[in-house]
């Protein structure tokens, strides 16, 4: 668990990061939102140390963190940046290997735990591997410094816009890699975006920060339904809500006995996507693969708390 107790970071006149207070569950993604310049980098650097308080604390799992020497912190800390971060003259393996060399593992215990990561994040460890940075497309560049983050199983992974440089379709995937692998290894994640699409689609809860302050803490259906502040609203952007709340529920969410005409759709597509395709269609109901059927009916009633 990760406490934030009355974190402040003020340069000079400005309040950065102003009196937030913020727990996050073990295992959990907070999606950490707000417009540009609300301090969300600064209060995820307050986090790993980057950067130190003004004021305030932050506790990993009961420890303060001024008590742990930064070296130590940054290990037990994973934290990936939109850019990756790779260090350019270092072949993949040895960048996703970092940490584990600092910690000193044993070379074979580092060569498996990379190959493992590395395939986790549908990298070949042995075409990939060995090549650098230079020679990787953007969207496996992210997926490499993901990897480095995670090699040395961090306690907290700290993510600031890791999918902003990804084009829609690389970006899309990336998002289902990081649900799917968070779900696999029970990480916790704080997660930066300033894409509320993003943030109710990873985020268990979402952390919606304005000037330096946590304007709501919530789920993504708290948030949605019940707006603390005008500025959330218009954040939650009124005119997206029910397709943002559709997109809450899944298919197999909704999915009835019955048969339906046509193409199926995936039971892990959103409800969002199941509208989206009746409507394209002329559909009333479509057929799940799997078995069983969604209907327009059963979809626009989860469209709304
Ligand atoms: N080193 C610094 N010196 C002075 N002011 C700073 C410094 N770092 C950040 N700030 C200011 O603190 C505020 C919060 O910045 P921060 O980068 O945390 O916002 P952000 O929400 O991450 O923005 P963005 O989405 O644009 O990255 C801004 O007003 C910024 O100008």
């Amino acid at each position: 668990m990760i406490e934030i107790r009355n974190l402040s970071k003020h340069y000079g006149p400005t309040r950065a990061v102003d009196d937030v207070s913020l727990v996050v569950e073990e295992g959990t993604i907070t999606a950490l939102v707000g417009t540009s310049g609300s301090g969300k980098s600064t209060l995820l650097r307050l986090v790993n140390r980057l950067i130190e308080p003004t004021s305030g604390q932050v506790a990993i799992n009961g420890t303060d963190t001024r008590q742990v020497p930064t070296a130590d912190l940054r290990r037990r800390i994973g934290y990936v940046i939109q850019n990756h971060g790779l260090f350019p003259h270092w072949t993949v393996a040895r960048n996703v290997a970092t940490v584990p060399r600092l910690l000193g593992w044993p070379k074979a215990k580092t060569e498996a735990r990379v190959a493992e990561l590395l395939s986790l994040l549908s990298l070949d460890p042995d075409t990939i591997g060995p090549r650098f940075p230079h020679q990787l497309s953007g969207g496996q560049a992210q997926r490499v410094g993901v990897a480095r983050a995670l090699a040395a199983r961090p306690e907290l992974l700290l993510m600031d816009e890791p999918f902003g440089a990804l084009d829609p379709v690389l970006r899309g995937k990336a998002q289902a890699d990081l649900r799917q692998i968070q779900a696999a290894l029970g990480t916790t994640v704080i997660l930066v975006t300033h894409d509320m699409s993003e943030a109710i689609g990873l985020g268990h809860r979402i952390a919606v920060m304005r000037a330096g302050r946590l304007e709501q803490h919530g789920t993504p259906a708290e948030i949605l339904s019940a707006p603390a502040t005008d500025f959330v609203r218009d954040l939650v952007g009124e005119g997206e809500r029910a397709f943002r709340y559709l997109a809450l529920s899944s298919v197999a969410d909704l999915t009835e006995p019955g048969e339906a005409p046509g193409p199926p759709i995936a039971p892990d597509r959103t409800a969002a996507q199941a509208l989206n395709a009746m409507i394209w269609t002329g559909a009333e109901a479509l057929p799940v693969a799997g078995g069983g059927r969604i209907t327009r009916h059963a979809v626009l009633a989860a469209g709304h708390p």
